[in-house]
């Protein structure tokens, strides 16, 4: 961040109004943070009650249940894990916390853009305010939500404040750290359409658990195409921990929903997300994977992980990424996601069948494209998908 940003943001890191205009002004203070000298969170926040189900999966059980020497009171987690068969209980309420919190400054800034037509072109601070914004709520809400241990922040953007300069970790193979993108999709939110917020725990690079706060995205199912609503309740918040599966609840605070992805086996039943930029995936490609698989419905495009959201609740039944050539895939763009698709009882690898390994630093090892669906259509999604590569490798050598 440059330091005329940062001289430009308040004590909690947030936008002075100035920067934001007038009818921003407006919503700037309509969040309800108070702008004292020690930074204080808006509690209290809705409540978040936690996972109580015990793991159905041996192996999730059996990795939840290892020991993990580094952190700071084994018996605390104990305790923590008998009250409420979720180890990660106390990190995934504070996760949650910091999302919402985070999905509120992100939501007064994007009704700014789309109102004031600021999106038009040139004036591009709108949305790094609302990027850095969210990133630091975000990292100051862990901080003093999940105290124990040393703190671990790898996200999207590395430079903020030197104050609370997080976001620069490496990640990697061991130890615990969170994994961020402050907002997922930003020419989604840039257009007034789909983004997120996402937040994932790695765990000895392992994905342990992920958020992702989605304003846009209905509350029940999508409706239409673009993923926008047509009436009801709009801003849900996926949830997963590993071993305790998914749950979805409004971005107000209501009930958690268990969620999980479709049964659909044929995949004449099928539809399919993918990125609404035609510069994030090749929809040439993934048309042809359709085609060879049977799907008849056309893709639905919408932006950011809130695709993997929709995707573990059922709204579609298979989500494709394929991006063009050179393309490296960052750990924040699917860490929460995926594992909120997993916990459903979905399954997400690359193309060639590999689950995702997210121990390799701030890159995923990866340069194909990844995919997701349920168990019953992965087998004959994975077919097609490499039926289409080979074919468009051999169209491309016949050039
Ligand atoms: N050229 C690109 N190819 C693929 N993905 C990209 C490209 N540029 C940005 N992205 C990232 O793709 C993600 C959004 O994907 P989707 O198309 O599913 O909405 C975002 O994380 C976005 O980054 P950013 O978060 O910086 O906007
Ligand atoms: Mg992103």
């Amino acid at each position: 961040m440059d330091m005329a940003m940062a001289a430009r943001l308040g004590p909690l890191g947030l936008p002075h109004a100035a920067l934001l205009g007038s009818s921003a002004a407006a919503s700037t203070r309509a969040l309800p943070l108070a702008p004292s000298r020690a930074p204080r969170l808006p509690y209290p926040l809705p409540h978040f009650p936690t996972c109580r189900r015990p793991s159905s999966s041996s192996s999730a059980a059996a990795y939840a249940a290892r020991p993990r020497p580094r952190r700071g009171s084994p018996r605390l987690l104990a305790v923590r894990a008998m009250a409420s068969g979720n180890p990660y209980a106390a990190e995934l309420a504070a996760a949650k916390k910091a999302v919402t919190l985070a999905a509120r400054l992100c939501q007064a800034v994007q009704q700014d853009i789309v109102h004031s037509g600021i999106q038009s072109k040139a004036d591009k601070s709108p949305v790094t305010v609302a990027d850095y914004g969210s990133q630091i709520l975000v990292s100051l809400v862990l901080k003093m939500e999940v105290s124990s241990g040393p703190f671990s922040l790898v996200a999207e953007e590395e430079g903020i404040l030197s104050a609370i300069d997080d976001g620069k970790s490496k990640g990697g193979p061991t130890g615990r750290h969170w994994v961020l993108d402050p907002i997922d999709g930003t020419k989604g939110f840039v257009r007034g359409d789909q983004y997120a917020i996402a937040l994932a725990l790695l765990d000895e690079g392992k994905v342990v658990l992920g958020v992702l706060a989605c304003p846009n995205l209905p509350l029940s199912s999508i409706s239409n195409p673009n993923g926008s609503s047509s009436g009801g309740q709009v801003g849900a918040l996926f949830s997963a921990t590993i071993g305790c599966g998914a749950e979805v609840e409004s971005l107000d605070g209501s009930p958690p929903q268990k969620i999980s992805v479709c049964s659909i086996d044929n995949p004449v039943n099928a539809s399919f997300f993918e990125s609404y930029e035609s510069a994030h995936s090749m929809h040439d490609l993934t048309g042809s994977i359709a085609e060879k698989l049977g799907v008849l419905a056309p893709p639905v495009r919408i932006d950011s992980q809130a695709k993997y959201g929709a995707l573990a609740r059922g709204d579609g039944a298979i989500y494709l990424r394929f991006p063009h050539k050179g393309y490296k895939e960052k750990i924040w763009d699917h860490a929460a996601g995926s594992i909120v698709v997993t916990e459903a009882g979905g399954i997400v690898t690359d193309a060639a069948g590999n689950d995702l390994d997210f121990s390799k630093g701030r890159f995923l090892d990866l340069d194909t494209g990844i995919i997701a669906t349920n168990k019953q259509l992965m087998p004959s999604l994975l077919k097609a998908v490499q039926d289409a590569i080979k074919e468009k490798n051999q169209a491309a050598s016949l050039l």
